[in-house]
């Protein structure tokens, strides 16, 4: 079959830096997944020595990796197909680029994420139980890193190259460029799917995700194995992600509407971001503690607990009302709230979370971010990576998405930005 012959949209403006941040980034951002993971588990830990911290190529591969990541993929794949779950049918937009034209289709998806959790769980339960050694991760993460990059490479280039064969309107607004770098970052194809299999969705809350959180337990049973016991802190940090990955999958319905699904296409970045780089740096404090212990006071574990907790509160509160006003705006709980109406036909809250900040999940993400890292103390600065680099993510995220509300709404969001002036932080930013 002949690929299509689609019109490129020059005038999308483009993100990330453009064509140089879309060649530089994506040899950049591995090499920072390697180099990080090296040196978390170097005794000095510290990311500003020189020379740097860098691995022995002889440490970057083992076949036992590649048919571990392989093996996980098929896992979780699987688990992702099986018929289990609440049906949904999810209606999906496609916009036509150049006629001013949405045309909707609905597709059934079957949600099961909570599901495939608890099943891997239970594997891993037996796994263990069979005398696993869960700890060997640990002496494991880089070549194992290395793979999931590789796979996350393959898969980007699978995926630039089907988008050819995809119909125009399957495209995203800003991953057709014409620019082939560009194009391969972003994502030219929306949502890509293989039957009923669709790759975005399935990228953004399964292997990644999930992994995260094996590898962290990996890193508690290597401790035991060292010392006998988890510390505090490590069981911290492994309850904590736990929490929020088990959140993710619990309400996994809510991704739909995020700004990946929606509104990018699915490339190099997302499948990068969903399968080397959540894993192996979301959990770097877990790995950290295993060669850099800390002793954490009672009332110091108190205290992180609470922010932690007072972070989730707000992240979960603020999402759900979200997602309620927007699934039944006469649902009894959002029903009192004061809302703006806009030309497209649906409204803005003003009230309750939505009229504290203009992105009050966002803060609450941040305040759990930063209880993630104290129980690694203040020695060093390696353990607070996700806090700065979630910072700089959120920031840059809230200027895209205002951008395309401004865009969707006009008059009503500048309306909205002027009741509920601050962004994430109240009084600062
Ligand atoms: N751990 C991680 O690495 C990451 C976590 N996240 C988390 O994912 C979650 C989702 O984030 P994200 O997709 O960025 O954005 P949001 O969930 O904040 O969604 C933004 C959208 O919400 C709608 N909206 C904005 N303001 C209002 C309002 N006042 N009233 C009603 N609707 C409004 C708009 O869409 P519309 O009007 O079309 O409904 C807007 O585009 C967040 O909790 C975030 O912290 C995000 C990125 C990375
Ligand atoms: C540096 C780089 C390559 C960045 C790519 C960004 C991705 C890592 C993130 C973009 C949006 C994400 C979301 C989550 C994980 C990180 C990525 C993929 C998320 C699945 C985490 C759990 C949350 O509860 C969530 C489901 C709301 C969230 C959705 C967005």
């Amino acid at each position: 079959m002949k690929p299509n012959k689609h019109k490129a949209t020059h005038s999308a403006e483009k993100e990330f830096g453009g064509a140089l941040g879309a060649t530089c980034i994506p040899v950049f951002l591995p090499l920072t997944v390697l180099y990080l993971l090296s040196v978390c588990r170097s005794p000095a830990a510290s990311v500003l020595q020189w020379p740097p911290h860098l691995p022995p190529a002889a440490q970057l591969w083992d076949p036992l990796a590649a048919v571990l990541v392989v093996g996980w993929i098929t896992l979780q794949s699987f688990l992702y197909l099986l018929p289990i779950g609440k049906v949904r049918y999810v209606l999906y937009m496609y916009m036509f680029i150049f006629v001013d034209m949405i045309v909707t289709r609905i597709l059934h998806l079957y949600f099961l994420g909570f599901h495939a959790l608890s099943i891997t769980a239970v594997l891993l339960i037996v796994c263990l139980w069979l005398g696993m050694p869960l700890g060997y991760l640990f002496e494991l993460i880089l070549p194992l890193a290395v793979c999931a990059i590789g796979v996350s490479y393959l898969l980007s280039m699978y995926l630039y190259i089907r988008s050819f064969w995809a119909p125009q309107h399957a495209l995203s607004l800003g991953g057709n460029t014409g620019n082939p770098l560009y194009d391969f970052f972003m994502g030219r194809e929306l949502n890509p799917r293989i039957g009923d299999f669709d790759l975005k969705y399935f990228c953004e809350l399964r292997p990644g995700l999930i992994g995260w959180v094996v590898i962290n337990l990996g890193m508690l049973m290597k401790e035991v194995e060292l010392r006998g016991s988890p510390s505090l802190a490590m069981q911290l940090v492994n309850g904590f992600q736990l929490l929020y990955v088990t959140d993710a999958l619990w309400n996994e319905e809510a991704v739909l509407t995020t700004m990946d699904i929606v509104h990018d296409g699915f490339g190099f970045m997302l499948a990068f971001g969903d399968l080397a780089w959540v894993p192996f740096t979301y959990g770097l404090q877990a790995m950290f503690l295993v060669v850099h212990p800390q002793s954490l006071s009672t009332l110091g574990a108190a205290g992180i607990i609470l922010l932690n907790g007072i972070g989730y509160y707000i992240f979960r509160k603020s999402n759900s009302q979200k997602n309620q006003f927007r699934r039944d705006p006469t649902h009894k709980s959002v029903a009192h709230l004061e809302t703006i109406a806009t030309a497209t036909g649906k409204c803005l809250l003003v009230s309750g979370w939505w009229g504290f900040v203009r992105h009050p999940n966002y803060l609450g993400d941040l305040l759990m971010a930063l209880a993630w890292s104290l129980p690694c103390g203040m020695s060093h600065i390696l353990p607070y990576f996700y806090v700065i680099y979630f910072t700089i993510l959120l920031i840059h995220r809230e200027a895209r998405d205002e951008k395309h509300c401004r865009a969707k709404y006009g008059l009503a969001w500048d309306t909205y930005c002027r009741r509920v002036p601050y962004r994430i932080l109240p009084y600062i930013y």
